[in-house]
């Protein structure tokens, strides 16, 4: 006897029949490097089936540009505005460079996707093909990150710094109305904006190790949007190992209470025998660098971001914390 055929319409089908008649509203920041990335979240929404629609939103980080990031305060300052239209409902998701995401976001929002990182390195742009540098070097180089200028003052004690905030076009001027020799960037953002040829060097990630996030693309939402929608979008969007790596490097960071005007640093990686994820921070004059590297099953990802981050602080990582804030006049 012929079986009876039973055919049911397996659940999921439905259930992205029904996600997927929303249009996506993606809050992003309105710089050319946000809108490439809210672009690209876009494409892969659609690719999942999804309509998608970009609202752009100005953050205070992109109007106040006469101030260092630290002196603007180290909170949010690409992303609260962002978070509020997520929490009133203009926008489902919010699109940011991981970098810039505070290390503990607000209890009614959460991240549910990373994208897959793009090389970490930092890099150094100049009009000036024959630009060289060299340990001895005596160059300016443009860069607002209190890392890389920590960074550059151990590794290149002749160097000099010049500020240089504002988008990356912004900075790209300032380069080519030299007021500085070089311009110190992440390599992400240069791809990204089309700018490779300007590179001149490349800082080896084990000397110049990455602020946390450097090189993904974050997505937050409300932590109320409907749960199905949320699956569906992580399921589009998210990349595994680079989620495992940024669980670990925002675990650091969140222990460290860092921020992103404090110089600490971590990078995590995956290989067949786990995550390896190194992290620490270099005093603002570049004199005392605390590095560590640990490894350890993927599971424990966030367990060994924070162990990672005790070690450095009981090393003498709080006394750098406690003096760099005392220098900025903040409560310590
Ligand atoms: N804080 C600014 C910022 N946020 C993300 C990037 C670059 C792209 C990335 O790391 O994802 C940059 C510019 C830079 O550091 O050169």
């Amino acid at each position: 006897m012929e079986e009876e055929q039973v055919i049911a319409l397996p659940e999921s089908i439905d259930m992205a029949e029904n996600i997927t008649d929303k249009t996506i509203r993606i809050g992003t920041r309105g710089s050319k490097l946000a809108l490439w990335q809210a672009e690209t979240v876009a494409e892969k929404l659609q690719a999942a089936g999804f309509k998608t629609e970009l609202v752009i939103i100005s953050t205070k980080g992109d109007q106040v540009l006469d101030k260092s990031l630290a002196k603007i305060g180290s909170k949010g300052v690409f992303t609260e505005e962002l978070e509020v239209c997520l929490r009133e409902g203009q926008v489902e998701i919010a699109v940011h460079s991981a970098k810039d995401v505070q290390s503990t976001i607000p209890a009614d929002l959460e991240l549910i996707a990373f994208m897959e990182r793009e090389e970490v390195n930092d890099v150094l742009l100049s009009f000036d093909p024959n630009f060289k540098l060299e340990r001895e070097s005596k160059a300016i180089i443009g860069t607002s990150s209190t890392r890389r200028k920590a960074q550059l003052r151990k590794y290149y004690p002749n160097i000099t710094t010049a500020e240089s905030r504002g988008n990356l076009q912004t900075r790209l001027r300032k380069l080519e109305e030299k007021q500085f020799d070089a311009l110190m960037l992440a390599y992400a953002g240069v791809r990204r904006m089309g700018y490779e040829e300007l590179i001149v060097h490349t800082f080896p990630a084990d000397e110049f190790v990455p602020a946390t996030g450097q090189g993904s693309v974050a997505v937050e939402c409300a932590k109320n949007l409907d749960i199905e929608l949320k699956k569906g979008l992580k399921q589009a969007l998210n990349h595994t190992e680079t989620h495992v790596c940024l669980l670990a490097e925002r675990a650091f960071l969140r222990t460290m209470e860092g921020g992103c005007s404090i110089p600490t640093f971590a990078l995590a990686s995956l290989s067949d025998e786990g995550l390896s994820i190194t992290g620490g921070i270099i005093s603002l004059d570049g004199a005392i660098l605390l590095r560590e590297t640990m490894q350890g099953p993927t599971v424990t990802a966030e367990e060994m971001g924070e162990e990672l981050a005790n070690t450095i602080l009981s090393q003498g990582g709080d006394e750098i914390l406690r003096s760099i804030r005392a220098e900025r006049g903040e409560q310590v």
